[in-house]
């Protein structure tokens, strides 16, 4: 008896200690999480997004797109499991391996292709980004087609001399300066929207529009080229669509309950027809929003969003397009083409 209840006394204090110590590892488990969250601030949250599925290309395994587009529809979508390669409405998503960059070169050499790239330096972002951007894209942006770069910016006789190949050419052209940095970013819509009417129609088929903080690193050629081309942002495309930042404002011509992915008005292009439907839309969308005295939560950005939601694009570009590297490492990211300068909104915004 004296035996039993000796044992049975030795075991509640066993499992006594045990629960104790479970509480300190739990603690010291739950500290560690916290500490590496505070030291690694988003780089640590963005470390466990990359464990958040992306969506599903919805064609069977081996499955080519059904596009009249005989280059979308021999993409390879299968050499790449890790990721969404295409989307729901049969565009598909460029990711390196996904695609052979000679049959797009060779495609748009023989339909002599030509592009515009508008991009706008307007106040210090012309002194501060425009010649790095100008001299990476002569190595990276679509080399072996002809480019004209449209700079638009308020002090013409600042733009950097920047030594250009064959087949390309560059234009400047004066605009108004703006008293906020938001009104420049929204305006860029409306100076597109006249340009691509007054001028690109005339010369050129596409049109690629960026924003000037940004430098290219890889390959960004003539595999990007498609009606309507948007851009998933590199901080949202493992998301989950409720977190997406849309405008939540009902009052606002931007505002959106769902979508399907999140673009980054940073880069976004296509036909010339194309890209003046986007850029007339955004700026009608920016209008309204001013006649109420409202703005959209992201500007130009939120208005493109709602577009590709209206309209969906027919090609999307992977982040690999406009990488950012404050994200880190991701296994998926397999090269870098475009990278996101370092801001400096403090000293350059308006
Ligand atoms: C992380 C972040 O905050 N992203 C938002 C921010 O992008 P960004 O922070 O990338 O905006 P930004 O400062 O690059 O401005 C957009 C572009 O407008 C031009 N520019 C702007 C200001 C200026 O004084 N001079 C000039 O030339 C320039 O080409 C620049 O790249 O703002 C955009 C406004 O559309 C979008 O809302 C983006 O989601
Ligand atoms: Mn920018």
């Amino acid at each position: 008896m004296r035996d039993c209840s000796a044992r049975s006394k030795f075991v509640r204090s066993w499992l006594k200690q045990a629960s104790r110590a479970k509480v300190k590892i739990c603690f010291a488990l739950c500290a560690a999480v916290v500490i590496f969250v505070i030291f690694f601030g988003h780089c640590a949250i963005r470390f466990f997004q990359e464990l958040y599925a992306m969506g599903k290309c919805p064609l069977n395994y081996n499955e080519k797109l059904k596009s009249q587009n005989e280059l979308d529809s021999s993409l390879d979508l299968w050499s790449r499991v890790d990721v969404q390669t295409c989307t729901k409405w049969g565009a598909p998503i460029m990711w390196e391996g996904t695609f052979d960059p000679g049959d797009f070169d060779r495609h748009h050499i023989q339909k002599r292709t030509s592009v515009a790239l508008t991009v706008f330096a307007i106040g210090r972002y012309l002194e501060v980004y425009l010649k790095e951007f100008l001299k990476s894209a002569e190595q990276y942006f679509m080399v072996e087609l002809p480019v004209t770069y449209y700079i638009f910016t308020d002090i013409p006789e600042f733009v950097p001399k920047v030594k250009l190949m064959k087949q390309r050419h560059m234009k400047v052209i004066q605009v108004k300066n703006q008293k906020r940095w938001q009104d420049i970013s929204m305006l860029r819509m409306k100076t597109i929207a006249d340009f691509i009417e007054s001028h690109i129609q005339h010369w050129h088929q596409y049109i690629f529009c960026f924003d000037v903080d940004q430098v290219f690193v890889g390959r960004f050629g003539s595999e990007a080229l498609g009606e309507t081309v948007g851009l998933l942002h590199a901080f949202y495309y493992r998301s989950h669509v409720k977190d997406y930042t849309y405008d939540r404002n009902p009052e606002s011509a931007a505002y959106m309950v769902t979508g399907d992915f999140y673009y980054h008005a940073a880069i976004f292009g296509g036909t010339w027809q194309g890209v003046k439907n986007i850029t007339e839309f955004c700026h009608q969308g920016i209008m309204k929003d001013k006649e109420k005295n409202i703005e959209a939560l992201w500007h130009d950005e939120s208005h493109l969003n709602k577009y590709f939601w209206l309209h969906k694009p027919s090609k999307v570009l992977s982040p690999e397009y406009c990488w950012s590297t404050i994200i880190g490492f991701r296994f998926d990211i397999r090269v870098h083409r475009l990278l996101w300068a370092t801001k400096f909104y403090d000293i350059l915004r308006t």
